[in-house]
């Protein structure tokens, strides 16, 4: 189908000389493309009859206003050098013509396909994916045995030609050398890599990690473009475009699509099932991407086995593309939850308290704040994963879960499984909240944690070593999932929610899980001697032992707080009085996407809500009425269908943004106290969503050294969110 025809030339134009300049005389008759800079067109010889056809490639109007984006001069130079090569366009005149001012070239005409377009018109089968793997490939290598370097493969620089059959994959040709460069110099040595070199070069959803990271690229780079290519057509999309589904506006700058492409790459590096939606990634490109990982700059690529392993892509390997595992939560949104591992016999009752971690656990070395945690990507945990997901760490400088681990926060007698619980639920609802801060600094942090592993010390908690070897796996899938879904740069909304409680149930799953797992083997240990608490009392004077008493203890008027505390003057806090955590294990069942569905039609931000974050909301969101949600319906949300209307009301059906928004100045250090006052006065309007937002700011709170007026006031927003969910697990409607 051709373009519609709004670019610079029209058709019947007539672009050159003709003889007399030694040039022909195009008549322009379509539009077949247009780039960054240039157009393309299609056009025939009008000087002579019967004129097969060409494509004309001529800078953009941009150019004309900018001379120095000028690329078609600089392109041609290079098409001519590169004439000898396999499948790149033969030049049909020798030079670069004007214009009106602009450079345009003339050269062979291919189909109006590209690969890009060409993958959107149909489902192709394993056959074509092999067929058009293997001729990209070839002619990537032929570019590089040529001494070149293309720099920004991707589907739309693949083109089909005319006569070959579509049906059968295609025959593929090689487009737009722009930002090729040579890499071999004259004498036939592979230059080095320049120093002080710092640009991005190629296109973000391609772009390999370094030239994310503004490195000098070599052939590996230009492989490991292809190679997302080849994922985009196993799976027919690239997890990282996500955020930019056809129909919906983007949602991020090209700085945010970046950044999260740069991170989805990085976590796929370490395990590429992340590239797939069902988090599988078949076993070929396990082992192509284990090759492109392992190459140096200057290295070879190994053609011949990149085409050994395309070679070994079945129809299986598609079918189960499509399928989730066994265990595996289905895909929501395209994004795979997490792997559901088989569970260890629950930990009777009346199991021995246990302190954790015990003091044995020589760990304090990683609690360094800016992401030394983490870098299981080199095998510092058993099972060799990032165990708190990077995401975990990238929310806070000391990542909860670190914290937990590494201060023995929670006393003796408390169950790790309901406190890391409820751990998750803070991580979880602080994440979704920090979503700009969040992509910087897991990016950061997931930068900093491979470049400093290989200088930390291998320390691998002696206990640790009885626990089985895929925990830290898990909470990494995990992790990295909350960390993908809330990095991408949308609005909060009900599926958006829905997700990630769903999340969240998975999350006290996989917590109990380790909990049993760890409490078993340190239940046979010695019994150490009570933890002192977290919270010294001379920094905690106004906490009393009933202001922090579980969920249900009513909560105390506002106006009674500080004559409480006034009445009983600084006491040591007690271990109970930070152990509320049975409690919200009781209502994490509760945090059901179900009940929120139920709850949520249409949605409605309270008249409060939105009066309180107007100004904010006029901000930071879009001034636009919030349409009610559909019913949504959860038992249909694996069909593509379902998928679809879901990832597209995402954003959609925003609702209570100014409570969010306000939220989210909340985990600003410095506001909580006044936030804390704003939660509590929406408690009572409050629909389960928000109290679960509430229940992480509370939480965080509680977990971070506020003031004690503010974990006072934290622990009065959990009595109220307690009672909340209680009445919400049994009447299915909130308090
Ligand atoms: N010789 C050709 N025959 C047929 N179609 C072509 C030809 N050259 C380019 N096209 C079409 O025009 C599109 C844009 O071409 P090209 O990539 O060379 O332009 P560009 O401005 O350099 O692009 P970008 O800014 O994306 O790098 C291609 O994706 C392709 O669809």
């Amino acid at each position: 189908m051709k373009k519609e025809w709004k670019t610079s030339l029209q058709r019947g134009e007539v672009i050159g000389a003709g003889a007399a300049s030694g040039s022909g005389i195009w008549g322009v008759i379509a539009l077949l493309g247009e780039g960054g800079y240039a157009e393309v067109y299609e056009v025939r010889d009008l000087s002579t009859a019967d004129s097969p056809r060409y494509a004309l490639k001529i800078d953009s109007l941009k150019v004309k206003q900018e001379p120095r984006l000028a690329t078609v001069r600089a392109e041609t130079e290079k098409l001519k050098r590169l004439q000898s090569c396999d499948g790149v366009p033969r030049l049909v005149e020798g030079g670069v013509g004007k214009h009106h001012g602009r450079s345009y070239v003339v050269m062979e005409l291919f189909s109006e396909d590209n690969l890009a377009v060409f993958q959107q018109k149909a489902m192709l089968s394993i056959a074509a994916i092999r067929s058009i793997g293997l001729q990209t490939l070839k002619l990537l290598q032929s570019l590089h045995t040529s001494g070149w370097l293309h720099r920004d493969v991707k589907p739309a620089n693949f083109v089909r030609t005319r006569d070959s059959d579509p049906a059968a994959g295609g025959e593929w040709r090689i487009l737009d050398f722009g930002l090729a460069r040579q890499y071999i110099s004259k004498d036939g040595l592979i230059v080095d890599a320049r120093e002080g070199y710092n640009e991005f070069r190629g296109s973000t959803n391609y772009a390999s990690i370094k030239a994310h990271q503004k490195e000098e690229l070599g052939r590996r780079d230009d492989l490991w473009s292809w190679f997302y290519m080849l994922v985009e057509l196993l799976q027919g999309k690239l997890l990282w475009r996500e955020s930019r589904q056809p129909g919906r506006r983007a949602s991020g700058s090209d700085d945010e699509q970046k950044k999260t492409a740069h991170r989805m790459k990085l976590r796929a590096l370490s395990d590429p099932n992340t590239l797939f939606a069902s988090g599988r990634c078949p076993e070929p490109l396990v082992k192509m991407s284990q090759h492109l990982a392992a190459l140096q700059f200057k290295e070879s690529p190994d053609y011949a086995k990149l085409q050994g392993w395309l070679a070994q892509l079945t129809s299986a390997d598609a079918t189960r593309l499509l399928q989730p595992p066994p265990g595996v939560l289905r895909p929501q949104n395209g994004v795979a939850v997490g792997r559901s591992a088989p569970k260890p016999p629950r930990l009777p009752p009346q199991a021995p308290a246990q302190q954790w971690p015990h003091p044995s656990v020589g760990l304090q070395q990683h609690a360094a704040p800016g992401g030394v945690f983490a870098h299981g990507q080199h095998g510092v945990w058993p099972g060799g994963a990032v165990p708190n997901g990077g995401a975990w760490h990238g929310a806070q400088p000391q990542a909860l879960t670190a914290h937990h681990l590494l201060n023995g926060w929670a006393p003796p007698g408390h169950h790790l499984g309901q406190q890391e619980s409820l751990d998750g639920s803070f991580w979880a609802a602080h994440s979704s909240l920090q979503t700009p801060r969040m992509s910087n600094s897991t990016e950061e942090y997931v930068g900093q944690g491979s470049q400093q592993s290989s200088q930390i010390p291998q320390a691998v908690p002696s206990h640790l070593s009885a626990v089985p070897e895929n925990w830290d796996q898990q909470l990494g899938q995990l992790g990295s999932e909350f960390g993908e879904e809330f990095d991408q740069p949308h609005e909060p909304s009900m599926p958006h929610v829905a997700r990630q409680q769903q999340q969240l149930k998975r999350s006290a799953e996989i917590f109990d899980d380790l909990h049993a797992d760890i409490a078993g083997p340190l239940a046979k240990r010695p019994r150490p001697s009570p933890a002192p608490s977290r919270v010294p009392a001379a920094a905690a004077p106004h906490l009393l032992e009933e202001d922090a008493s579980p969920l249900l203890h009513p909560p105390l008027p506002s106006s009674a707080a500080p004559a409480a505390s006034a009445a009983r003057p600084a006491q040591q806090i007690s271990p109970k009085a930070v152990s509320f955590a049975p409690d919200v294990s009781s209502i994490i069942p509760a945090l059901d996407p179900a009940n929120v569905v139920a709850l949520h039609h249409p949605p409605a931000p309270s008249a409060a809500l939105d009066a309180i974050g107007r100004q904010k909301r006029r901000r930071h969101l879009p001034d636009r009425p919030v349409p009610p949600s559909p019913p949504l319906d959860l038992a249909a949300q694996g069909s593509p269908a379902a998928r679809q209307d879901q990832a597209e009301g995402d954003g959609m059906a925003s609702y209570g943004p100014a409570f969010l928004q306000s939220a989210i100045s909340a985990f600003d250090e410095g506001q909580v106290s006044v936030n804390a006052k704003i939660l509590k006065k929406l408690v009572p309007s409050m629909d389960p969503a928000e109290a679960y937002v509430g229940l992480g700011w509370a939480g965080w709170c509680l977990i971070h050294n506020t003031t004690p007026e503010t974990r006072l006031q934290a622990k009065q927003m959990l009595n109220h969110l307690g009672d909340f969910f209680k009445s919400l697990a049994r009447t299915g409607k909130g308090a």
